[in-house]
């Protein structure tokens, strides 16, 4: 019930729209031909003499007083029309059902993809991949299911208690009857819906865990095929694809008892009563006969309560896992201090920097700078805290004291968007998309043309080996860029960071994946670039040292400016 709560507090007008559009569909379900049989009766009145009944001779008359002729012609008319209306506001009324449930999955992927791409750097760093896509693809998808059911027990709720209602003023005893009896078979059914929350839980823990590993897995593949190791891989991948097929089992059961068990305890309930009211209370027939009608028909609608709430049951846990993951996005947002807009005239520094993740210290005093139009490199072992150093240069994590300042300005000021906005940036692991190079390049800058590609590809040294390629910029690179080989993909990752003409240019380990000659080729670019670009290079390699203007050396939590003649 709380998960029904929340559906509606969440989506207040969506619920309302289709709650009246499920209570229209549950009307015209009810116009059935059984609606129509005093018109029937009408209609061959004449021969079956039924005419004569009083609901005929009411019927008939309402139809002259809204002068209709009541003659067999016009009464076929109208009960083939009706049926035709009755499937028209069926369609309309399960059509807004239908759009508003995709209008709800989308409604929940945009909130936790948005809520993610707004977080910060080291929440997202922590994120599983597989266990996000889960969430975007089939959680999203369980929980907009969830919706409909939700709105679908409100429907029956609402259907209930009018129905109740009327059934009170034609009798009160057997209406509260069939609720005391009705309430007694949803406790007594109860265990099987709560059991197939349990088993909708554990999909949703096995979905996440099965598509994190998956992704894992997918994206090491290579590797583990090579050594011969990904049959570990697929036992345990097959474990959990195991595990999930036994809570769907358990949840088809549950389902599927609660479908068997219904009718015949309904029928060992109705037959009691019957026996009760016709041999213990000597009741009389029609009395009888109307106490069984509101009881099935009361007991029916509850019956079916049940049912969808048993189907929401299976669903909410997506709803909540996704909402859960939303709300860890949105407590980790990455928070928008700085107003300033950046300029890059005078260089950037940083200013008695100390940075930790968690306890461990990784800059204890750290002053760099890097003057405007110059071409900087950064050496230093593994884990001294290179790429750290250029996170804290994006913005990307913040530093614990001291400063990173962009002209002289703190970057905590500065507007963050805009100064990202003036940054080319070259990460360690060259991951381009499943796509053409033309939009590897011009990703996430849709007024960039082929033309800055061209040039961007120029400038990196990627322009000969694309333009020989049988679709040139057109050609499609495979899965994160797999069809290309590595020293291919580290330029059009260095052509994508260049294609927007950025002010600040950083470079991780730039040319590690790269032939002598195209090292070279990038170094001479880098160098002609510095003379209007900032350029910063992580790097090992000597040609990157040896091209660079200035070289610093981390070590120890503090960066050691190197002489020239200390360069490699
Ligand atoms: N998000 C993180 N949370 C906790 N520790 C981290 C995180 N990122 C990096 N570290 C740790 O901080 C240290 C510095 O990492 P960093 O990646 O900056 O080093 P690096 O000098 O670039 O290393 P390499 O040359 O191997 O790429 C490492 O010991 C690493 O384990």
């Amino acid at each position: 019930m709380r998960t029904l709560y929340t559906y509606i507090m969440v989506f207040p007008q969506r619920s309302a729209f289709v709650l009246v559009a499920l209570l229209i569909a549950g009307i015209a379900e009810g116009l059935s031909l059984t609606a129509l049989l005093p018109l029937i009766s009408i209609a061959v009145g004449e021969s079956g003499g039924s005419g004569d009944s009083g609901i005929g001779k009411f019927m008939e008359k309402a139809l002259q007083d809204i002068g209709i002729d009541p003659t067999l012609d016009t009464i076929l008319i109208i009960i083939v029309g009706g049926m035709f209306f009755k499937g028209l506001v069926l369609l309309l009324a399960n059509r807004q059902v239908g759009y508003t449930v995709a209008h709800v999955a989308t409604a929940l992927r945009l909130d936790l993809i948005e809520a993610l791409l707004a977080s910060r750097w080291q929440y997202y760093l922590r994120q599983p991949v597989g266990s996000l896509a889960n969430s975007i693809a089939s959680e999203a998808y369980r929980a907009a299911n969830g919706f409909e059911h939700s709105v679908n027990v409100l429907s029956l709720m609402v259907q209930v208690l009018v129905y109740a209602i009327v059934a009170l003023f034609i009798s009160w005893e057997a209406t509260l009857a069939s609720l005391i009896i009705g309430s007694f078979l949803l406790f007594v059914l109860n265990s099987l819906v709560s059991a197939t929350r349990r088993a909708g839980t554990k999909q949703t823990h096995l979905l996440r865990d099965l598509l994190a590993y998956l992704s894992d897995v997918l994206s090491s593949v290579k590797s583990l095929k090579a050594m011969a190791r990904d049959n570990v891989a697929d036992a345990i991948l097959r474990e959990q694809t195991q595990q999930l097929e036994k809570a769907t089992r358990r949840e088809v059961m549950n389902r599927e008892a609660l479908n068997a068990l219904q009718e015949p305890i309904l029928a060992a309930l109705t037959a009691s009563g019957l026996y009760l009211a016709l041999v213990v209370w000597e009741l009389s027939l029609p009395e009888v006969m109307l106490m069984v009608f509101l009881l099935t028909r009361i007991l029916g609608l509850l019956n079916k309560t049940q049912r969808r709430h048993q189907q929401l049951a299976a669903q909410e846990s997506a709803y909540w896992a996704l909402r859960k993951a939303a709300e860890g996005a949105r407590a980790a947002a990455e928070r928008a201090t700085g107003t300033l807009q950046p300029t890059l005239q005078q260089g950037i520094t940083l200013h008695h920097v100390r940075f930790n993740y968690d306890r461990k210290v990784i800059f204890r005093d750290l002053n760099i700078e890097i003057p405007v139009n110059t071409f900087t490199a950064v050496m230093g072992p593994s884990g001294a805290g290179k790429s750290t150093l250029l996170d804290l240069l994006c913005g990307l994590t913040e530093p614990q004291s001291g400063e990173v300042r962009i002209d002289g300005v703190s970057l905590h000021d500065i507007n963050l968007r805009q100064w990202r906005h003036m940054i080319g940036y070259v990460s360690q692991d060259t991951i381009l998309l499943h796509d053409t190079i033309l939009n590897n390049i011009l990703v996430g800058e849709p007024t960039l043309t082929a033309d800055d590609a061209e040039r961007a590809l120029r400038q990196a040294g990627a322009w000969d080996f694309v333009s020989a390629l049988p679709d040139a910029m057109l050609t499609v690179v495979g899965e994160r860029g797999g069809l290309l080989s590595g020293g291919q993909r580290q330029r059009i990752a260095i052509a994508r960071a260049l294609a927007h003409s950025p002010s600040f240019l950083i470079l991780d380990e730039p040319t590690s994946a790269l032939d002598p000659e195209s090292e070279r080729t990038i170094c001479e670019t880098l160098q002609n670039l510095s003379k209007d670009l900032t350029i910063i290079a992580v790097s090992h390699q000597p040609a990157i040292i040896n091209a660079a203007d200035r070289v610093f050396m981390l070590s120890n939590g503090e960066a050691e400016a190197l002489s020239q003649e200390v360069q490699v």
